[in-house]
């Protein structure tokens, strides 16, 4: 049995952002007990999404350094702060980077899953009072997304959490963690952003430009729903191929398609049909979510936009794409309110309603995040699942 480390200072290996575009640095950090209504986890898993990635490059206004990023992960609670009633040390936990209060105007607000309580502190790289749990050879690190995952220990704010549980089964009432940390964002945000943000209904046509894994997870909301036909763009024929077993019927690579000198949109419209009830932007890139808005239906189609675009980036249309019709809209989180719903899309994994282990095409160790890094950012299979602790190994 190893020695109780509640209430102490925690010695342990983290992967440190020290600046932009830097490899990540597995240094030795201290990590504090955690405060009132916090929690410490010991990570057991985190995968890499391009968020990571993006923040790292420098090009997110709210990318800080020295920091510890990551928020696609899973653990073991640790140890808890004063007040907090609905975790304790040994729960499987995953760490939400939308918190939900359930007390804040958006929390209460049937529209929103955009909890704000600690959103100001969380973008600043502060836990909820302004202070840092995490230090290195003598210099404060910042948090990221409210949860830093890549890191053996992390503390996060317990409004910031869910369980990694069953809710209904009592057989098997533990999910592996080393899938369901993929439930901590780019699943979660595809699959809600079409049962939540669109809605797509059974029959829909649907476009989805990038098929990583927030767009794979689209096409599985979309086949879910009974989509009779969705059209998967991007740029990579890897990727192409790969979504035909995910769900869908068409592919469409801008870069080798002959358009016949027409825009992409254009084509897409002459080609399926006047357009598509709903499409999607998994890209970030705002060329894409302009082909997309555009792609959308004369007179109801809806385009969500996904992909995090870089801080100078903007978006453009002419107004009369709205005015004859089309929506344009975005989703966080795939819109979930994030404590209340994570536990239901674990159940839906267990169920096999939903599937996770498709989308893990590495695994890893810890040390080797720097080449999850470099696959993410070239297009290279979907997810790296790392293994941060094992807790096997003591
Ligand atoms: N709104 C939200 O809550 C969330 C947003 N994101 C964002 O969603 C986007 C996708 O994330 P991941 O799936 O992890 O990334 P990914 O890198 O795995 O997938 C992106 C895909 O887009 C393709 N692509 C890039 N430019 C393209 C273009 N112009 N046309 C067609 N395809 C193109 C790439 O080849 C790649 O296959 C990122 O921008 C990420 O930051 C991710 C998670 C949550
Ligand atoms: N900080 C960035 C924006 C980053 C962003 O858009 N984050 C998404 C989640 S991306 C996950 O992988 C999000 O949900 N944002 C909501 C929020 O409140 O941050 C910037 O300023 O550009
Ligand atoms: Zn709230
Ligand atoms: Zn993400």
């Amino acid at each position: 049995m190893p020695e109780s480390t509640e209430g102490k200072v925690i010695s342990c290996k983290a992967a440190v952002a020290w600046e932009a575009q830097k490899p990540l640095s597995i240094e030795t950090i201290e990590v504090a007990p955690p405060k009132a209504h916090e929690v410490r986890i010991m990570i057991t898993h985190t995968a890499v999404c391009h968020t990571d990635w993006y923040s790292w490059s420098g090009k997110d206004p709210e990318g800080i350094f020295p920091s510890i990023l990551g928020h696609e992960g899973a653990g073991i609670v640790e140890s808890v702060g004063e007040g907090v009633t609905g975790f304790k040390p040994g729960d499987h936990v995953i760490p939400l980077f939308v918190p939900q209060c359930k007390e804040c105007d958006f929390c209460k607000h049937p529209k929103t899953n955009l909890c704000q309580k600690i959103r100001i502190q969380q973008g600043r790289g502060y836990m909820p009072d302004g202070t840092s749990r995490f230090t290195c050879k003598g210099k404060e690190l910042k948090h990221y997304m409210g949860t830093s995952t890549f890191s053996e220990y992390t503390v996060v704010a317990d409004i910031s959490l869910c369980k990694a549980k069953l809710l209904l089964s009592q057989i098997n009432p533990s999910a592996p963690l080393n899938t369901v940390c993929l439930l901590g964002c780019g699943i979660s945000t595809g699959y809600g952003a079409t049962v939540n943000t669109c809605k797509v209904e059974q029959g829909a046509t649907v476009a989805v430009w990038g098929l990583g894994t927030v767009g794979l997870s689209v096409v599985m909301g979309a086949k879910v729903a009974g989509a009779k036909q969705i059209v998967g763009v991007d740029m990579i024929d890897e990727k192409l191929e790969a979504a035909k077993a995910f769900g869908v019927t068409h592919t469409v690579n801008p870069k080798t398609i002959d358009l016949g000198g027409k825009k992409l949109q254009e084509w897409l419209v002459e080609n399926f049909n006047g357009g598509f009830d709903f499409t999607f932007d998994c890209t970030g890139n705002v060329g894409a979510m302009r082909q997309a808005l555009e792609s959308a239906h004369k007179g109801w189609g809806e385009s969500c936009i996904i992909g995090v675009a870089a801080a100078g980036e903007e978006i453009s249309t002419r107004p009369f794409q709205l005015v004859t019709g089309r929506v344009w809209k975005g989703t966080a989180f795939g819109g979930w309110k994030s404590v209340d719903s994570v536990p239901k899309l674990v159940d839906e994994y267990m169920n096999k309603k939903i599937q996770l282990d498709d989308f893990v095409t590495h695994r890893a160790e810890f040390d080797q995040i720097n080449d999850a890094f470099d696959m993410i950012h070239h297009g290279k299979g979907l997810r790296t699942v790392l293994t941060v602790k094992d807790p096997s190994k003591f």
